[in-house]
């Protein structure tokens, strides 16, 4: 029997970049990064603001790339913060398009991706998709106490990529990701730090808003007592707190810029302040990964480190350093999103897979406290 040809056009609008990826069944004929500057993402009040120039920003660079809309099968975005749900492949619904509008969980780029992915599949008359959102939620109930009984600890997470690449590491030790213990530090924009028990991601950080290690633009965990001071000093209304913690917070806060490739820079013509901060995320990471390991009873198979700051060769040695003694670090610099996120769509489009009706199963009529 002939196979049965699809084209995709995979959508991650991360927080300091859209990524755009065109695949023929998985295979990838165009896979491109759109990096936004901060002082042009600054200029939208919310990120739902952000929605036209992220779209024009796709579409100029289709067309410059020569790519014919009218082929496309289908449209896959990353999907954002919609009520917790499992992992999986979803058609883009009414409720999902509101539940992003508004965004039922909180703010964050990937909001956009179900949103961007719907419109342009729209106007073709093709369908889209999300798969394996920020909030796929397998925590194990000992992780969601938080240690207050108002504030249950959630899962917001890079799972798409964290997912992709515990898979493909799997396969490179010849194991199934289901039978394996795995730590996955995912460290872009935000850092979140997964504990994948046989397939399950039973604890991670809310790698949003407060809590972890603080990365490029998030300020992660923060003492407490010193954080309600700063909310009732009478200087800050709750948007510009926010702000300090999701955009504001992390390297940008200490040094101005998000962008770790600029703070080697800084580095390297001998700013100590950048040098200290730079290794204090390092030294962060790893402490997020011993609590981990602790999780898995120290039964670690391997610890692995993506995402864009995996690239830094001194970041990822300032972290090895001082967690290869749990497992073997293994190191996926950058992420695998876009080829997950069309592999998702393909396995529905080929019928290999059913697609997910959003909302599903026990959290669909979760209400989440903000
Ligand atoms: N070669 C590199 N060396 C060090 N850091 C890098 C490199 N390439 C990208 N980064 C950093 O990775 C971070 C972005 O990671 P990425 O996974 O692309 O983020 P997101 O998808 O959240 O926008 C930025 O701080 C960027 O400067
Ligand atoms: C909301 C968790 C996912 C996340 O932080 O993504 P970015 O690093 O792309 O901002």
């Amino acid at each position: 029997m002939q196979e049965q040809k699809f084209r995709i056009l995979a959508i991650n609008p991360g927080s300091t970049s859209t990524k755009i990826g065109v695949f023929d069944n998985e295979r990838p004929i165009l896979e491109k990064t759109l990096r936004h500057d901060l002082e042009t993402l600054q200029q939208y009040q919310s990120v739902a603001d952000q929605y036209a120039f992220r779209k024009q920003t796709i579409l100029d660079a289709l067309d410059e790339e020569g790519i014919n809309l009218s082929k496309l099968s289908a449209v896959c975005g990353r999907g954002g913060l919609l009520r917790p749900i499992e992992g999986g492949t979803y058609r883009v619904n009414k409720q999902m398009l509101e539940d992003l509008r508004k965004g039922y969980s909180g703010v964050h780029a990937s909001n956009l991706g179900g949103i961007l992915a719907y419109e342009i599949a729209s106007a073709l008359n093709i369908p889209a998709f999300i798969v394996d959102p920020v909030v796929v939620d397998e925590l194990e109930p000992i992780a969601r106490i938080s240690g207050f009984a108002l504030i249950e600890r959630r899962s917001i997470f890079h799972a798409l990529n964290q997912k992709a690449v515990a898979r493909r590491v799997a396969k490179q030790l010849g194991k199934r990701y289901e039978e394996l213990n795995l730590i996955v530090a995912h460290m872009g924009g935000g850092i979140t730090v997964g504990v994948h028990k046989k397939g399950r991601v039973v604890d991670v950080n809310n790698g949003l808003d407060g809590e972890g290690p603080f990365s490029p633009e998030r300020a992660g965990t923060v003492p407490a007592g010193d954080l309600v001071s700063l909310c009732f000093s009478g200087e800050y209304d709750r948007d510009e707190i926010m702000n300090m913690l999701v955009g504001k917070g992390g390297l940008v806060s200490y040094l101005g810029t998000n962008d770790a490739v600029k703070v080697e820079k800084m580095i390297e013509a001998g700013d100590e302040k950048a040098k200290l901060v730079y290794r204090a995320m390092a030294y962060q990471v790893a402490k997020e990964i011993g609590a981990a390991s602790a999780v898995l009873a120290g039964n670690v198979d391997a610890i692995i480190l993506t995402g864009g700051l995996a690239y830094g060769k001194q970041f990822v040695k300032e972290i090895i350093d001082r967690v290869d003694w749990i497992a073997d670090v293994i190191v996926h610099p950058g992420e695998n999103e876009l080829q997950a996120l069309a592999e998702g769509a393909l396995r529905v489009l080929l019928g290999e897979e059913k697609e997910k009706v959003y909302p599903s199963g026990k959290f669909a009529t979760a209400t989440v406290l903000r």
